[in-house]
């Protein structure tokens, strides 16, 4: 898409629609890292074609570990390395890929040689210094370029001895994921320790889960504050299935919620390896009804005549479905406040105060928190909305205008960061 703006059509009744997203950007990068780690060739199917997928291969492809592309992108074959890295040296571009960084910095420490990370300039302001340092306390030679610990990032590789680190839980869960993707293939056995209070719980669960399917087990209490890693070498290869991508999905059940009428997502159910499902709970609070269906959710709007409820919400979990949120409270019949979020200031835009800003050009107003808002619904009306380079505040936003006549929202494209096709899927959802 090459236009400035795309003003979203307002849909006349409730919606009856039925939509499979495209596969998911946290489970497709994960499998790239452990599929490039395994001793064999592995096949991952349902694989997301997006920026943030395309670095991943991109980085991956120069470190010696090509991936063979077919059906469209959604298929990988993965030549994996056994836990090698054949390259000696990779200038390795990573766009604004937050999981891209954080796993390949990590990951790029188990070869031999001299590796650089680097990104679009909102990247140079997103943090790696903690799992920087977290690498080094294992032996590791990394260094940011900048004091602020921020890309691009140096690396100079000689194997990962091993040992015991702290790792920050308060930023990013990021680091803790690369870490423990990278440290089974170190030398020796790794402790990892979280300092602070772990944010977006469920993508470290996630990581465990994707390792465990590419045959390496990390055991881990249930409030994962530990990890003890054992060096195994490499993963094992396999073929393994990519679910759609519940984020995405967010934007689809969201519709039904402001429109009224049904939305079931497909290939999705409460038991899906992605944390972001539970963002049909926050809808049940405000008054949706949500219906587990064999391979799928549905959500149900409400009906004419009935409104949504406000309400307050913790969304440290799902943090990246807080602006999806943000834009269905603005059909709300009350305030609703979101809680638990300040990791969201570092991701592809400040997530709080931007989205504050978007909000109160919608016509709300929104009293902004250190970690989180309250969003009090006021008079909609046509705005161009600011998107800020980031895909979800595209996405969300967009949602708006499905009820508000002239909603516009600036540089669409960046949508691509994780669904090049979100406005056409948008578009034949709601008018099915
Ligand atoms: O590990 C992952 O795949 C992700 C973790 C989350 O980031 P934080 O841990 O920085 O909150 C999330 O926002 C991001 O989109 C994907
Ligand atoms: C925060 C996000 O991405 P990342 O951190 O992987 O760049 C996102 O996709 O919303």
């Amino acid at each position: 898409m090459s236009t400035d703006s795309i003003e979203i059509t307002p849909v006349a009744g409730p919606l009856n629609a039925s939509v499979r997203p495209p596969g998911s950007k946290s489970l497709t990068n994960r499998a790239l890292v452990c599929a490039a780690l395994a001793d064999g060739e592995s096949t991952l199917s349902g694989a997301l074609v997006s920026d943030d997928t395309h670095v991943m291969i991109e980085g991956l492809g120069r470190l010696g570990i090509p991936i063979d592309v077919a059906d469209n992108g959604t298929t990988l074959r993965v030549a994996g390395a056994g836990g090698q890295i054949p390259a000696i040296e990779a200038d390795l571009f990573i766009g604004n890929s937050g999981t891209t960084v954080r796993f390949l910095t990590a990951m790029v420490t188990l070869g031999h040689g001299a590796f650089r990370l680097d990104g679009v300039p909102r990247m140079r302001e997103r943090p790696i210094g903690d799992l920087v340092k977290a690498l080094n306390a294992l032996g590791a030679t990394v260094r940011c370029e900048s004091p602020g610990g921020c890309p691009p990032v140096d690396v100079h590789a000689n194997g990962l001895p091993g040992g015991a680190a702290m790792v920050r839980g308060d930023i990013s869960s990021q680091f803790l994921s690369g870490l423990l993707m990278a440290c089974p293939c170190a030398d020796g056995p790794v402790t990892l320790e979280i300092e602070g209070e772990l944010v977006s719980k469920p993508y470290v669960a996630m990581t465990l889960e994707v390792m465990r399917s590419f045959g390496v087990e990390v055991s881990a209490p249930d409030d994962l504050s530990r990890f003890e890693i054992e060096p195994v070498g490499s993963y094992q290869p396999r073929d393994y299935a990519i679910e759609p991508d519940a984020s995405a999905a967010s934007y689809f059940w969201a519709a039904a919620a402001i429109c009224g009428g049904e939305v079931t997502v497909d290939g999705l159910t409460r038991n899906a390896l992605q944390g972001d499902v539970a963002f049909v709970d926050c809808l049940e609070k405000m008054g949706c009804r949500v219906k587990p269906l064999a391979e799928g959710i549905k959500v149900i709007g409400p009906a004419p005549g009935e409104k949504l409820r406000g309400a307050t919400l913790d969304m440290n979990a799902i943090s990246d479905t807080v602006q999806t949120l943000a834009a269905v409270a603005l059909f709300a019949d009350g305030p609703t406040e979101v809680t638990g979020v300040a990791h969201n200031r570092h991701k592809e835009t400040d997530r709080i105060a931007d989205l504050a800003t978007e909000l109160r050009r919608l016509g709300a107003s929104v009293e902004e928190k250190p970690d989180g808002l309250v969003i009090t619904p006021g008079e909609l009306r046509p705005a161009l909305v600011e998107t800020y380079d980031d895909h979800r505040m595209a996405m969300s936003l967009a949602l708006v205008g499905l009820k508000q006549q002239g909603v516009r929202i600036a540089n669409p494209s960046c949508t691509a960061k994780t669904y090049p096709n979100y406005f056409e899927d948008l578009a034949r959802a709601v008018q099915q």
